[in-house]
């Protein structure tokens, strides 16, 4: 059998618990035979000595081009920020470029253990090679924008999102999965959002969507339609349990309820929404109700980096503010949320190491003055590791990087690249 051991660390389990053993991969099926103290003669090793073995992360809501925009525009709320810099830039982006930017952000993810991601951008093509090339795991789809659009135009942007989903679905071996992506409730007219859901949802396909973001995104909703905007997303067909949607920062009790009923995961994305002054949700609330909740970065225009790690402190900071409460999202939920959590949130495989599952799991080097004493393991992983600390990563059954060296991608030549794609933008724009 094609096998890979990885030995001699300590492996954190799903219920938050961490032990010393061993653990050996399926290679062919990208699967984990067996944990425990093993004498494997396996086909390749990795050491782990010193070393915590955890499932890969799962970074629930990205846009990994924007690496090509990290410190373009800041400091500026959502609405000015979108409108003033970040669209115009993106109406500039050449398929190059996306690729450019989406195997910058894949080769951060990489080495900081994100093994898988949920993508909403534009170029698909070139996200899913991207995808295809370095060997992560994702859920990628078109964003569609209807607002300023002439009908013709905005039907046409629609149709894209179905299409590409249909076409990528399963793609790279089945690593790559597809959604269909409505930018927002508020940037996508309802006749549009209407037809998307029941078409993907038709095909098996889920919806992933931008909600409850920023108050000026509610308030016209709730003036327009006297309705909430998750009560507005379930009308439409978009609140189902393969639906997830990004932000839900303004979302209140009945609409935590909505969630928590329909089985639609959420990501949380406390970064981009400090950054953005969006808010602070209400994580504790949606945990406590039984709400499906997944991490995420958003863009690196928004972050500014793509590190889950980061991620979880923030997480665990901002919900302890947000609920006036310490003992409030405390790190064994962080850390669910940023494995298990943004897995199921996003309908991938992943977020668990046990035998069975998929083989998706990063190598965190536990040897740093930031990490000693190694007190309370899983306290170190919300709190005080680095993506830096990531020693070995793999997905699928392969290792993707190996003592911090990226084997399937060139690590120089995708920053060169993305170096001069932004550049050249830059002059453009
Ligand atoms: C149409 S593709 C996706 C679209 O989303 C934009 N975007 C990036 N971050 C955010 C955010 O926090 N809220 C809303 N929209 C965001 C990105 O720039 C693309 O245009
Ligand atoms: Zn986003």
């Amino acid at each position: 059998m094609n096998t890979l051991h990885i030995a001699g660390g300590q492996v954190l389990r799903p219920d938050m618990t961490v032990e010393s053993a061993d653990v050996l991969v399926d290679r062919d099926e990208g699967t984990i035979l067996e944990t425990g103290t093993l004498d494997a003669d396996a086909t390749e090793t990795l050491d782990a000595e010193g070393c915590l073995v955890m499932p890969g992360l799962v970074n629930a809501h990205c846009h990994a081009a924007m690496t090509l925009l990290r410190g373009y525009a800041d400091d500026k709320p959502l609405g000015a920020w979108l409108q003033e810099d970040i669209w115009p830039a993106e109406a500039a982006l050449t398929p190059e470029d996306v690729r450019a930017g989406t195997e910058l952000g894949i080769l951060e993810m990489i080495k900081s253990g994100t093994t898988a991601f949920a993508d909403m951008y534009f170029e698909v093509p070139e996200v899913a090679a991207a995808v295809e090339e370095s060997g992560v795991r994702a859920r990628i789809g078109h964003g569609v924008v209807t607002i300023g659009k002439d009908d013709e135009a905005a039907w046409a942007d629609a149709d894209e999102s179905l299409d590409i989903a249909r076409e990528f679905d399963g793609a790279a071996d089945g690593r790559i999965r597809t959604a269909v992506m409505p930018h927002s409730l508020t940037t996508v007219g309802e006749e549009y959002l209407h037809e998307l859901a029941a078409e993907a949802h038709d095909d098996g396909i889920p919806v992933h969507y931008h909600a409850n973001e920023t108050t000026d995104e509610v308030e016209p909703i709730v003036e327009e339609r006297d309705e909430r905007p998750l009560a507005y997303a379930k009308s439409v067909g978009m609140l189902t349990e393969s639906d997830f949607v990004a932000h839900g920062v303004h979302t209140d009790g009945e609409e935590i309820e909505l969630l928590a009923e329909a089985g639609t995961g959420v990501v949380h994305c406390p970064a981009s929404n400090m950054k953005l002054a969006s808010g602070m949700a209400p994580i504790q609330d949606m945990l406590d109700a039984g709400v499906t909740v997944g991490l995420g970065t958003d863009g690196a225009a928004s972050n500014n980096d793509l590190d889950l790690f980061d991620e979880m402190r923030d997480a665990a900071m901002l919900g302890k503010l947000a609920s006036d409460d310490a003992s409030a999202v405390a790190a064994p939920d962080v850390v669910r949320m940023a494995t298990a959590g943004s897995a199921d949130a996003i309908g991938l495989p992943g977020g668990r190491l046990e035998a069975g599952a998929v083989a998706d799991i990063a190598v965190v080097d536990l040897d740093a003055p930031h990490l000693t004493p190694a007190n309370n393991l899983v306290s170190h992983l919300a709190y005080a590791t680095r993506g830096s600390d990531v020693r070995h990563t793999v997905c699928d059954g392969q290792v993707l990087m190996r003592d911090r060296e990226v084997l399937t991608l060139d690590e120089e030549t995708v920053k060169a690249r993305a170096r001069t794609a932004a550049a050249d933008l830059f002059e453009r724009v």
